[in-house]
Parts: structure tokens; C-alpha cells; sequence
């Protein structure tokens, strides 16, 4: 292979964007039907596992090529909350609920404010014995962890699934969508059953959140570590001569 090709590759290779995304949900509400339609566009009814799993799969969100790792969790009850590795692990959350368990609608709920709170300070390893959840090993602390700003929400979307169950209805639509006016945060009604373009979208926001994130922490942080001169390098640009000396 020519230099040059393996330049192209390794270039293709180093731009890849990635994203880690847990999701999370009370026991049953489809998460591992949500990810097997996503991943694979098929819809498995049973799927039965005991333990937390992890994919890593490379799919096109806009013609761009984003590897994703997806972490699958396991609730095995409504007490249970996210472990602090797994908080820490993700760069982004996946909320779902069933729209045929109310249960599950306040599980979220309650488990989205845990995430801010942690996330945003950062405090992950003090949560020992509050949480059924087992870390998978060896998952090393690679999102966004302690790093978010205050000021910025962890990227989440929230997911309302069995949507082809409405004659078993017990959270209504605008209650989804007042939570998630709350979190500002992407939502959607969708049946891991039925929708394939709907599933993949909500994965995709996800991705696109993180992204969102990602950029205004990179310019708040320059903000904080240079000050006005940020400004000033930026405004001054190439005709640097025509602005004054300080
Ligand atoms: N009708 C309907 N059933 C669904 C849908 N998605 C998942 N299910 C069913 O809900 C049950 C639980 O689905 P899972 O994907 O195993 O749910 P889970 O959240 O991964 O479950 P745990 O791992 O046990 O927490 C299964 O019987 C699925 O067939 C859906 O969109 N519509």
C-alpha cells in the first residue's frame, strides 16, 4: 500500500467521532429490543440476558461515519440507579420508559436528576452500596465524567417505548413531553416493535447532543482559561497590525 493511502486511512481513522451511550430504563421496557433494532434493524421480541452487555458498532449519522458503544444495562429492580461507573463511563444517557408503566416513567424521572447531580459534580465513587448495578469490566472512565461544566446538562434524550400498546396506556404523551421541555432534551414515542427510522433517530440525537456538549465545553473552557484574550486573538485574526497594541 502507498504512503499516501495509508496517510488517508489513518486521517479517516483518527476523525471518527465516537460516542458512548448508556442506556437506561426500569426493568422490561425494551432497552435491549431499542438497541437490537438500532443495531441490527431487526426487532427481537425475547432477549434474554442477565448482565449488562456492550456493542460497539460503526453506523452513519448524516453520512458521517460515528463508531457507537452502547452500554445495555440491567435493572433487576425499580430501587436500583445507575452505578457511578456507568454515569462516568458515558458521554450520553438514554432514558426510556414504557408507556404502559407508570412505574417506569417515575424511575426516570428520578434517575435523571441522580445523573445531573453526579454528573455535574463529578463525585462518581461515593455512591458504594447505593446501586444493584455491576460495572463492566474493564470499562475505563472515558466520557465525559466530572468534566461537564456546571452549566451544561448531561446530553440525554428521552425515549418513550411501546407506543403499539396505547390500549394499555398509562403515561399520556404530554407527560413525556413537559419532562422533556424540563430537561430540554430530544423526545419521542416510538415502539422498538414497529419503527426502525424512529429508534435510530433517537440514538442518533443522542450522538448529536453529545457533539452539542462537547463543542460548547471546548469554548467555555477556552473562555475561562484565556479570558478577553480569547476574544482578542479571535478578532484579531490576520490583519493583527490594524488593532492597537493593548
Ligand atoms: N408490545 C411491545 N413490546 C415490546 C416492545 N419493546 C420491547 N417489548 C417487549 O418487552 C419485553 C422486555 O423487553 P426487553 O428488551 O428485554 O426489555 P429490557 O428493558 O431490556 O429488560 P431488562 O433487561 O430485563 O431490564 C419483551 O417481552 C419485549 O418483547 C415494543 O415496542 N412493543
Amino acid at each position: 500500500m502507498s504512503t499516501n493511502a495509508m496517510r488517508g486511512i489513518r486521517r479517516k481513522k483518527s476523525s471518527l467521532s465516537e460516542v458512548k451511550i448508556a442506556v437506561l430504563g426500569a426493568p422490561g421496557v425494551g432497552k435491549s429490543a431499542l438497541i437490537v433494532r438500532f443495531l441490527t434493524k431487526r426487532y427481537i421480541g425475547e432477549y434474554d440476558h442477565q448482565a449488562e452487555q456492550r456493542y460497539r458498532n460503526e453506523i452513519l449519522v448524516d453520512g458521517e461515519a460515528v463508531l457507537f458503544e452502547i452500554l445495555d444495562t440491567c435493572n433487576k429492580n425499580l430501587e436500583a440507579v445507575p452505578s457511578p461507573e456507568v454515569i462516568s463511563w458515558a458521554d450520553g444517557f438514554l432514558l426510556v420508559y414504557s408507556i404502559t408503566d407508570r412505574q417506569s416513567f417515575n424511575w426516570v424521572k428520578r434517575v435523571r436528576l441522580h445523573i445531573c447531580e453526579r454528573k455535574v459534580s463529578g463525585r462518581v465513587g461515593g455512591l458504594s452500596g447505593a446501586t444493584t448495578l455491576t460495572p463492566v469490566p474493564p470499562m475505563q472512565s472515558g466520557g465525559m465524567g466530572g468534566d461537564v461544566s456546571p452549566t451544561l446538562g448531561p446530553p440525554m434524550v428521552l425515549l418513550a417505548n411501546k407506543a403499539d400498546m396505547v390500549h394499555l396506556r398509562q403515561v399520556s404523551t404530554e407527560e413525556g413531553e413537559i419532562l422533556a421541555k424540563d430537561v430540554e432534551c430530544y423526545f419521542s414515542e416510538v415502539a422498538a416493535s414497529e419503527h426502525v427510522v424512529q429508534v435510530a433517530t433517537a440514538f442518533h440525537e443522542v450522538f448529536k447532543e453529545v457533539q452539542n456538549v462537547r463543542k460548547r465545553s471546548k469554548t467555555s473552557l477556552l473562555d475561562r482559561v484565556l479570558g478577553s484574550k480569547a476574544t482578542k486573538i479571535y478578532v484579531r485574526g490576520k490583519s493583527d497590525s490594524a488593532l492597537p497594541k493593548d
